[in-house]
């Protein structure tokens, strides 16, 4: 019998050759929220969710799903659906013939959703699967996974090659169908400002490891940007947690914690220097956790970052 209780890791490390990528990770997801996988490239997203889903093995540790374990288990590997980046489909398939034989895979299969996210993303029913560009790559990926209600479903940066409107679908689709038919949701993803919306936990990883878990809207309520000249930004944030500061010619955007009472607000709003909550990519990046390329859109100029957030950590 298995129970709600969601996924258990302890002392799970991995190495490939003698490369140990995966270092002695203790974590747990509770079931039914959406999770944000977050880390820079080569951080070990897939390769966590692919030992989760019993794609590859562990070195040493353990992983339940739901009190059990997921090697060679049957019953537990079909509440997951794990579609790999690169997945490879049988050279003849056409999306028809998978969509007529997925539910044999997945005891919650939804034909109609499959039926309607094939039609959103406009994908082909009868080319072969191979021939599809990345994007449609992409969107076929997501069909199966959102159609597969699997209770553990994962995503791999499930955006790759999808254009602004097919991501704005995806988004769109995956809350409509978490609405309907509640389960849990690991997504990796870099756009992590486009996604945040959709996350109600954050994992964040560095090199194999866990560098913090915490709820979304804890994280959001305890740091804030405030943004103005130089001088009077260092007024209002004195005595409060600088994690990051950025400068612009003499303007200074600085990213703090701490509790903000009136008086902060009182003296910012005098000195015309602006307060507004952190997004998460903002913080994410104050943890030195994202690479060069993921840098926050639309700032630049030098910046210092301090892991201060580490309180945070669970
Ligand atoms: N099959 C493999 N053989 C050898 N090394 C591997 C293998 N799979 C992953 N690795 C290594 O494990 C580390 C973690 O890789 P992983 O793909 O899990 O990172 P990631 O966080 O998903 O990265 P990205 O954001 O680029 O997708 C990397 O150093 C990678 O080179």
């Amino acid at each position: 019998m298995t129970t709600n209780d969601g996924i258990t890791i302890t002392g799970l490390s991995k190495s490939f050759g003698r490369n140990e990528v995966l270092h002695n990770i203790d974590l747990e997801l509770p079931a039914g929220r959406v999770y944000g996988l977050l880390g820079a490239n080569g951080a070990g997203k897939t390769t966590l969710m692919s030992l989760i889903c019993n794609h590859i093995f562990p070195s040493s540790g353990r992983i339940l799903i739901d009190g059990q374990s997921p090697a060679e288990n049957a019953a537990v590997l079909e509440r997951t659906c794990f579609i790999h980046e690169d997945q490879r489909w049988h050279d003849d398939f056409t999306l028809d013939m998978l969509m007529r034989v997925a539910p044999s895979f997945f005891s919650e299969w939804s034909a109609v959703t499959a039926e309607h996210l094939a039609a959103k993303f406009r994908l082909p029913r009868r080319t072969r699967l191979k021939k599809l560009s990345r994007g449609q790559r992409s969107a076929l990926a997501i069909t199966i996974s959102l159609a597969s209600r699997a209770p553990y479903t994962f995503l791999d940066e499930p955006y790759l090659g999808l254009d602004p409107s097919a991501r704005s679908i995806f988004y769109t689709e995956l809350m409509n169908e978490i609405t309907e038919a509640p389960r849990t949701v690991i997504m990796s993803t870099h756009l992590i400002d486009e996604a945040s919306s959709l996350m109600e936990d954050v994992v964040l990883m560095r090199d194999g490891r866990i560098e913090m878990h915490a709820d979304v809207d804890t994280i959001a309520s305890e740091a804030y940007t405030v943004r103005g000249l130089a001088d009077d930004v260092t007024q209002v944030v004195a005595g409060l947690e600088m994690l990051s500061s950025q400068s612009m010619g003499r303007i200074e955007s600085a990213l703090v914690r701490g509790d903000l009472n009136g008086d902060t607000h009182a003296l910012a709003e005098e000195l015309h220097v602006s307060i507004e909550p952190a997004g998460l990519q903002e913080l994410v990046a104050a943890f030195g956790i994202l690479d060069a390329g993921d840098s926050i859109p639309g700032t630049s100029g030098s910046a210092t970052a301090q892991p201060a957030l580490k309180g945070v950590q669970s």
